[in-house]
């Protein structure tokens, strides 16, 4: 399963590899639109003011600080991930509070500087924003490959997670692991949200 799993990984690294930094630009400009849009409220019945929990993408990973800034903008208190030192645990939490909050921390990400929040406060929001590689129409997610997110999200409801990725990466069926916490939607940069499991 492992052996699969990193072979996929391999697979959809090498076609974020050679994207173009036009065909890279295009997508976020198109997730921020669906971010802003109205498509947010109308799919997770949650008003500006409340809780999304979100990442800062690193290297070619969908997404984009405009994105954060967006939800900024459209009210929304924004939470970013905080990997703690020692072997993969649980992700702790930070409010972001707009570009210059942020410093980089492990692995080269950049997360925020204010106070740190326990693992569970990712169960308060209404909205998770979860990097993956790649996820399947039954919302399998394929991540990096440490486990952060399957050990920091089994508490939140499946309806409110979201894997973000781009359209050639929502596909079939992907392999799945006993930890593998199953996504509710995918957010792709064509087509926006699309909700996962339901068939
Ligand atoms: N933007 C973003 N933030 C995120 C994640 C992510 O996938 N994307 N994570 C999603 O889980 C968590 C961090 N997970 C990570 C897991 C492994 C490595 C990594 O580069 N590991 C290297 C070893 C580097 C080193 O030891 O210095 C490796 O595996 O080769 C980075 C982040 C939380 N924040
Ligand atoms: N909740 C958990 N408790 C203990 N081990 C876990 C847990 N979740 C995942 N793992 C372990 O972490 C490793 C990576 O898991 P997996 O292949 O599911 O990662 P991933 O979902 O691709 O990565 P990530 O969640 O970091 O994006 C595996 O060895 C897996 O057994």
């Amino acid at each position: 399963m492992d052996t699969a799993k990193n072979t996929l990984r391999q697979r959809f690294r090498a076609r974020r590899d050679v994207l173009s930094p036009q065909v890279k630009a295009d997508a976020d400009e198109h997730l921020v639109i669906s971010l802003a849009n109205t498509d947010l409220h109308d799919h997770f019945s949650a008003s500006p003011g409340a809780l999304i929990a979100a990442y800062v993408p690193v290297g070619t990973e969908p997404g984009s600080i405009a994105v954060l800034d967006t939800l900024l903008a459209g009210g929304w208190d924004v939470l970013l991930p905080v990997v703690v030192p020692g072997p993969p645990a649980p992700l702790e939490w930070a409010r972001y509070s707009g570009p210059a909050s942020l410093r980089t921390g492990r692995f080269g990400l950049l997360e925020p500087i204010g106070p740190t929040q326990a693992p569970s406060a990712v169960e308060r929001s209404d909205v998770v924003l979860v990097p993956a590689l790649a996820v399947d129409r039954q919302g399998v997610r394929l991540g990096r490959g440490a486990g952060y997110y399957d050990r920091s999200i089994a508490g939140v409801p499946r309806e409110r997670l979201v894997a973000v990725v781009y359209d050639e990466e929502l596909v079939d069926q992907l392999p799945a692991g006993p930890f593998d916490v199953p996504m509710g939607w995918a957010l792709t940069p064509k087509t926006g949200f699309t909700r996962l499991g339901t068939t």
